[in-house]
Formats: structure tokens, C-alpha cells, sequence
């Protein structure tokens, strides 16, 4: 074998169910939601968080809405000890809440949760061992029965201690960890047997957790496993069946999606994915998915940048600006076509109709982003994308031809710069290119006569001096093209015109867009006033001095 050699590995579990009948179930609800955010994210980081951390993410869950929290390994190290009693004496839990706590199947430590648990109204202990072949054969050096010993006993170390302190409500969840990799037939095996220690009822459940501890398989796979194992398990009706993802091979949240059609009930995970190796189910993304179908998380995440703020902190760990929902750029079109169907779609979704918008799977403003970031211009983009901007930033709506020409001139200087092109600079090559009142011509003033046929009397500022034009026309503006044409001797057309007020009120301004046939060449050009016909006649003179200015170049 080389050293990149596919042939070391074995193909992963698969499942012969031929039954099965998640494929063609929907979700329709939220499932229970569970963060272990402060124990399996807690436990992969390089540096696991202090205290003041914890209580961060705490306040930052309950805010959310998380109704039971994994708070911890209390057993394991004396910060998770400390956190849990502070919880209790310091009475920080809410009374729709409930803290979770993990804990391995061995009697001092077991004895040593209740201890930290000692006082609190209500709490899940959380018990697990191992159950596949590889970790049987060679972390517990037992077969089946001898694993099945070891959670049966834990099971009971757990109960005979719940049952000393009756005054807390006691819930008990048992996870046979590596449940991917578990015969199926074992995996309900090992947990009837915890289950015939606790006995639950429909009144009082268990949890059984199933988690994907490494995904080692497709999600459709773990959603035929979970299946599998809710149609086999006794006492289905006492259980909460609880599923735990890991995204060994990215498919965490499609493996819980599936596992939810596969009868599960609840899901835990993390948020923004914080765990173990790849990470925990993100439990960001999952609920995000749901919303984006109609269906109520019933999770508070219309401020994922304060979910983002306080995770990276907690977690030391920065978000990829493309992480699914809640990433810097998830939003945001760089390329020409999206930007453009988006600004089509944009205009024409009312607030009343769902939302249909290609490129946007949800509206970003629901997450609290402005449309700001959703158009972003660089070499890439097109005239969709600079007539967003320019209508965005400075509510001005450009015609076709204009936001064809200004394209061009934005893609240049963004090749030539690299990058993007903010607002600011659109908006300059605009007004330098378009607007601004430059020579060799500029208006000086003009006097019009609107009996019927209009008659224009203009005066102009060239480089030779002042010049008084006169011409006639239907409209300002033809009569004055009309006394450009006798004055230069240049035939003028005008192809289009529009215009429009930037802004409200009776002061507001206007910006007149024009296009007009010089010779052979089509040019473009656009003016600012107060004054409507001012503006046209500007827009024109515009057009006709780039005109000039081409025409001489090209000489
Ligand atoms: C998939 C998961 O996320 S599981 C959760 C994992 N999280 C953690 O482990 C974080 C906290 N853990 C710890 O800090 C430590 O492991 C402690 C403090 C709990 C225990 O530490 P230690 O006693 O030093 O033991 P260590 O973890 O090395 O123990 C392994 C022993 O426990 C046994 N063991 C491991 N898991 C379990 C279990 N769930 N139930 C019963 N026995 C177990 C192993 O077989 C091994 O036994 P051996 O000593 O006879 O070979
Ligand atoms: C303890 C269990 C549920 C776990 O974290 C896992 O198997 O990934
Ligand atoms: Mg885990």
C-alpha cells in the first residue's frame, strides 16, 4: 500500500431496512432541543472555559431558549464541579429548565454527579458507555454481556443514588456511545437492559441518546439505524429518543434532519458546532433550516451576532464568514447573475407574500442584516449588481443603457485595482463620468418659451468663450438638442430619456438620465438640479461634452 491508499479502509455500516419509513416523511415540528454546548463542546477545546466562560454561555442558552442544558462532566474536573453547585446555590435556573450533567458508569464518579447535583429542583444525570466491537474488544476487553454488565450496573449505581435524595425530579438518559458503530441488534439489547433498571413510564420517561460519536456512514445510514432501533426498542411510549450527532464526514445536520424522520424526538448538539474533532450538530443550522421551511424553531436566534460574539469568545474559536445561516458572507452576491436575479426578486417581493427570492434562501433582515451586504461589487459582478448598489446607497435608479455603461467602467477599475468596489467609489466613477459639469461646454443659463412649440434660448461657457444658442423643438429638451445641431453642425438624436426625484419633499432634487445618437456613436449622460428642465438640459449637455471628449480622443 502507498501511503494515500484508499484500500485501508473498510466500508462503513450499512442497513438492510427494507421497511423503512422515514423517506417519505416530512418534518413538521421543532424537535426537543438540548445543548451540551458546556460539556461535548467544552470538553474539545484546547483550553476548556473558566467558569466566568460557562456562565457566559449559560445566560447566552437560557436567553435562546435551550429548556435542558448539558452543564457539564461534574465528576471530571472541578470547574464543572464548581459550575454546577453555583447554578444550584446561587439558584441561576430557571423553572422551565433543566440542567443535564454526564457521567460514565463508574461508581465513585457516579456518586460524586450526585454530589454536585445535591439541592437542584430537577436534573437529567446522564449516563453512557461504549458499545461497538472496537471499543468491547478493546477498551473494556468484554464481549456483549460484560458491556451490557457494565451499563446495567451503572444504571442501578444511578438509581440507588437518585433514590436518596427524593426531593430532586430526577430524569435518566443513557447513551450507548458509538451507537453508529454497534450492531444494531445490540444497541436495543444494551439499552432494554438499563431500561429494566429504571423502568420508565409514559409519566415519568428516559432519555435513550443515540449518538453518531463518530459519523462513520451517510445519514441516510444513521437515519436507518435510528429507525431501526425505534421500532424494536420496548416501551417505545416511555422513552424520549434523543439523537447525537458528530460531522466526522460533514453530515451531522443532515443525519439529525433524517434521524427526526426517523422518529426521534430530540436532538442535541451545540452551537455553531463546537465539539468533538469536526464538531457537534450545530444546532444553529438545524433550527435555521426548520425556520427557513415555516416551521417555528422555538429557539430565539434573531440575534446570531451576538450568538456569534459569545460562542467565539467562549470558545476561542472564529467562525468561517461562510458558515451555514449566520456567516459574514452568507448573504452577500459578489457574481453578476445573482446579483442580478436578486435585485429583480428584491423589487418585487411584497411583505404580505412568502418570501421568494433566488439566491436568499430567508430574508437576511430576520437575522438582523441589512440588505447592505447582499449585493457586494467586485470584477465579477455586473449591471444588476452596481444598479442595486446605486439605487441602495443613493437612491438613484438607473436606466438600462446607464447601468451598462457604468458596469464597464466599474469592472475596469476593479480589475485594474483588484478587489472590490465599495458604494463610495460606484458612486464617484458615476458622478465623474456621467454628472459632473465639466468642459469643453457648460450651461450658463437658459430661457425657454413653452407656447405650444417650445423655443430655447441658451447660453453656454465653451473654451472660446461664451456662446448664445437658439433652437426649437417639442419639449425643452429637443428644442435644445436642436440648438446644439445649428451651432456645433453636428446632427444630435435623443434615443432615451428619464428622470426622476432622489429623495422626498418638495426641496428634493432630481437627476435627469439621457442617451443620445452623436454621429455614429451612442452616448449617455446625467445631471443634478433642483430644477427639472435644468437637470435635462444638463443630462444632455453631459452627453454631448463625453461625446466631444470621445470624438477627440479618437481623432
Ligand atoms: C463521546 C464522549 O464525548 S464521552 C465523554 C468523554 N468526556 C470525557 O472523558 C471528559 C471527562 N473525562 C475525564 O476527565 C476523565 O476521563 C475522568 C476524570 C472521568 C476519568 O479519568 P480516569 O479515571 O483517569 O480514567 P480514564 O478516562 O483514563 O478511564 C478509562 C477507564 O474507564 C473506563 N471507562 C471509560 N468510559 C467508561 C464508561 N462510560 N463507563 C464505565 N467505564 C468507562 C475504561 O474502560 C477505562 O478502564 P480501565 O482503567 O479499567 O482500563
Ligand atoms: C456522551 C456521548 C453522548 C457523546 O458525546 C458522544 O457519543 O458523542
Ligand atoms: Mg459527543
Amino acid at each position: 500500500m502507498t501511503r494515500f491508499d484508499s484500500r485501508k479502509y473498510r466500508r462503513g455500516p450499512v442497513m438492510d431496512l427494507p421497511e423503512r419509513r422515514w423517506p417519505s416523511r416530512i418534518v413538521e415540528q421543532a424537535p426537543i432541543w438540548a445543548s451540551v454546548d458546556l460539556r461535548d463542546g467544552n470538553q474539545a477545546l484546547l483550553e476548556p472555559m473558566g467558569v466566568a466562560q460557562k456562565r457566559r454561555l449559560w445566560a447566552l442558552l437560557v436567553k435562546m431558549g435551550f429548556k435542558e442544558i448539558e452543564i457539564g462532566f461534574p465528576a471530571a474536573s472541578q470547574p464543572d464541579f464548581d459550575f454546577v453547585r453555583w447554578l444550584i446555590e446561587e439558584d441561576k435556573i430557571p423553572e422551565d429548565v433543566t440542567v443535564q450533567v454526564l457521567v460514565q458508569a463508574r461508581e465513585d464518579l457516579i456518586r460524586r454527579t450526585f454530589d454536585a447535583l445535591d439541592g437542584a429542583k430537577r436534573a437529567i444525570v446522564h449516563l453512557y458507555n461504549s458499545t461497538s466491537p472496537i471499543q468491547r474488544d478493546w477498551v473494556f476487553r468484554q464481549d456483549r454481556t460484560g458491556v451490557t454488565a457494565i451499563a446495567r450496573q451503572g444504571a442501578e449505581w444511578v438509581l440507588r443514588e437518585a433514590q436518596r435524595r427524593p426531593a430532586t425530579r430526577w430524569t435518566f438518559q443513557y447513551s450507548p456511545e458509538s451507537f453508529t458503530a454497534t450492531e444494531p441488534d445490540y444497541a436495543v439489547e444494551v439499552c432494554e437492559a438499563v431500561l429494566d433498571v429504571w423502568k420508565p413510564t409514559q409519566q415519568r420517561p428516559c432519555i435513550v441518546n443515540l449518538p453518531a460519536t463518530v459519523e462513520v456512514a451517510s445519514p441516510n445510514v444513521f437515519a436507518d439505524q435510528v429507525e431501526y432501533f425505534a421500532t424494536h426498542i420496548s416501551r417505545r411510549d416511555a422513552i424520549v429518543l434523543s439523537v447525537h450527532t458528530h460531522n466526522d464526514r460533514g453530515g451531522a445536520a443532515a443525519a439529525a434532519e433524517l434521524a427526526l424522520l426517523a422518529g426521534a424526538d430530540r436532538v442535541e448538539g451545540t452551537l455553531l458546532g463546537n465539539g468533538e474533532r469536526t464538531g457537534n450538530l450545530d444546532i444553529v443550522t438545524l433550527a435555521m433550516n426548520l425556520y427557513s421551511q415555516g416551521i417555528d424553531p422555538g429557539l430565539d436566534l434573531s440575534d446570531p451576532d451576538e450568538i456569534v460574539r459569545v460562542v467565539e469568545e467562549c470558545t476561542g474559536t472564529a467562525l468561517h464568514p461562510r458558515h451555514p445561516w449566520v456567516g459574514e458572507l452568507v448573504y452577500t452576491a459578489f457574481s453578476g447573475s445573482h446579483q442580478d436575479a436578486i435585485r429583480k426578486c428584491l423589487m418585487r417581493q411584497s411583505n404580505e407574500e412568502p418570501w421568494q427570492v433566488a439566491y436568499l434562501p430567508i430574508d437576511p433582515r430576520d437575522l438582523g442584516r441589512s440588505y447592505q451586504a447582499v449585493i457586494r461589487v467586485n470584477s465579477q459582478s455586473g449591471k444588476g449588481g452596481v444598479a442595486f448598489v446605486m439605487e441602495r446607497d443613493f437612491g438613484l435608479t438607473l436606466p438600462r443603457w446607464m447601468q451598462v455603461d457604468l458596469a464597464r467602467l466599474v469592472q475596469a477599475q476593479s480589475e485594474r485595482r483588484g478587489g472590490e468596489m465599495d458604494a463610495a467609489s460606484i458612486h464617484r466613477i458615476f458622478m465623474e463620468q456621467f454628472v459632473v459639469d465639466r468642459t469643453p461646454v457648460r450651461l450658463l443659463g437658459y430661457r425657454l418659451d413653452r407656447n405650444g412649440h417650445d423655443v430655447i434660448e441658451a447660453r453656454v461657457a465653451g473654451p472660446d468663450g461664451e456662446h448664445r444658442l437658439r433652437g426649437e423643438g417639442e419639449g425643452a429638451m429637443a428644442a435644445f438638442v436642436d440648438a446644439w445641431s445649428r451651432w456645433s453642425g453636428q446632427p444630435v438624436r435623443i434615443l432615451d430619456y428619464q428622470e426622476h426625484a432622489i429623495g422626498e419633499g418638495t426641496d428634493a432634487e432630481a437627476i435627469a438620465y439621457v442617451q443620445l445618437e452623436l454621429g455614429s456613436q451612442r452616448i449617455a449622460g446625467a445631471a443634478i438640479d433642483r430644477d427639472t428642465v435644468a437637470a435635462s438640459l444638463g443630462a444632455v449637455l453631459s452627453a454631448l461634452n463625453r461625446g466631444e471628449a470621445r470624438q477627440a480622443r479618437a481623432a
